[in-house]
């Protein structure tokens, strides 16, 4: 929360009361990969967009530079561009530029979105990170984002969090605004229902796929059961 969400007053229990707009599109997966990834990878993603309906794929690798990332990048935009899956770049609008990506992603420290957009152009997605901020969501909105994402809403081993919002912020969101709004952080197939039921037009998630013991594809055909 910032200090200018102190003045928007919220009733906790709105996210209870919250009914789903039938006229919003359904809930939809968004994958981030895992912070490294290895020589198989590849063939792990391909096996989890084939399991499921996925909305989009965002390459969150951390720990190497921009030509690391982009030699690592260019089989997986592929697989996602053969299975109409968004390519999202997370961190680098001059990487998403750079290699055509579908998106990028934006969080406080990475950039603005209005300078994204002048950057990528209209048809370039770009979301932006507003942790459990309504204010940081609205200028994010005014800034020409095409989502704002939410979290950390569960603990999570996949980052250090320092923001939970609850549920009722997307329930919130969703009345009063029509831009998507993402729900991120420690998200399974098991706690993922009320961020649902709350309104988020994406869940975001990483561990509970790639970490699954069942494998990513079957992580995959649970979440597409709740969706
Ligand atoms: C969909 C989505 N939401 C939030 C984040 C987090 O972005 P950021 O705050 O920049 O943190 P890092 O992911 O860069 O560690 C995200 N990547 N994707
Ligand atoms: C990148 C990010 N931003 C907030 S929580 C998070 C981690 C998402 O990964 P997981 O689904 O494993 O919690
Ligand atoms: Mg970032």
């Amino acid at each position: 929360m910032t200090d200018e969400d102190d003045d928007l007053q919220l009733d906790p229990n709105f996210a209870d009361r919250f009914e789903r707009d039938p006229r919003r599109p359904k809930c939809q997966l968004y994958l981030i990969s895992p912070p490294t990834i290895g020589d198989d990878f590849a063939g792990t993603l391909a096996a989890a967009l084939e399991a499921g309906p996925v909305a989009a794929f965002q390459l969150r690798l951390k720990g190497l530079d921009d030509h690391a990332i982009a030699r690592l990048a260019e089989p997986l935009q592929k697989i996602c561009a053969d299975r109409d899956v968004a390519f999202i770049i997370n961190d680098s609008i001059a990487l998403a530029k750079r290699l055509g990506a579908d998106g990028v992603h934006l969080g406080q420290e990475d950039g603005d979105a209005r300078e994204a957009r002048q950057i990528l152009g209209p048809s370039v997605q770009i979301g932006v990170t507003c942790h459990d901020s309504r204010h940081l969501a609205m200028e994010a909105g005014e800034a020409g984002a095409d989502y704002v994402a939410f979290g950390a809403f569960y603990p999570t081993q996949t980052k250090e969090t320092h923001h939970q919002p609850d549920p009722s912020i997307l329930s919130w969101w969703t009345t009063v605004f029509e831009l998507p709004c993402v729900a991120i952080g420690g998200i399974t197939p098991q706690n993922a229902k009320p961020l649902i039921n709350a309104g988020a037009d994406f869940l975001a998630v990483s561990g509970a796929v790639w970490n699954d013991p069942d494998g990513a594809a079957a992580a995959v055909r649970k979440f597409a059961a709740l969706l």
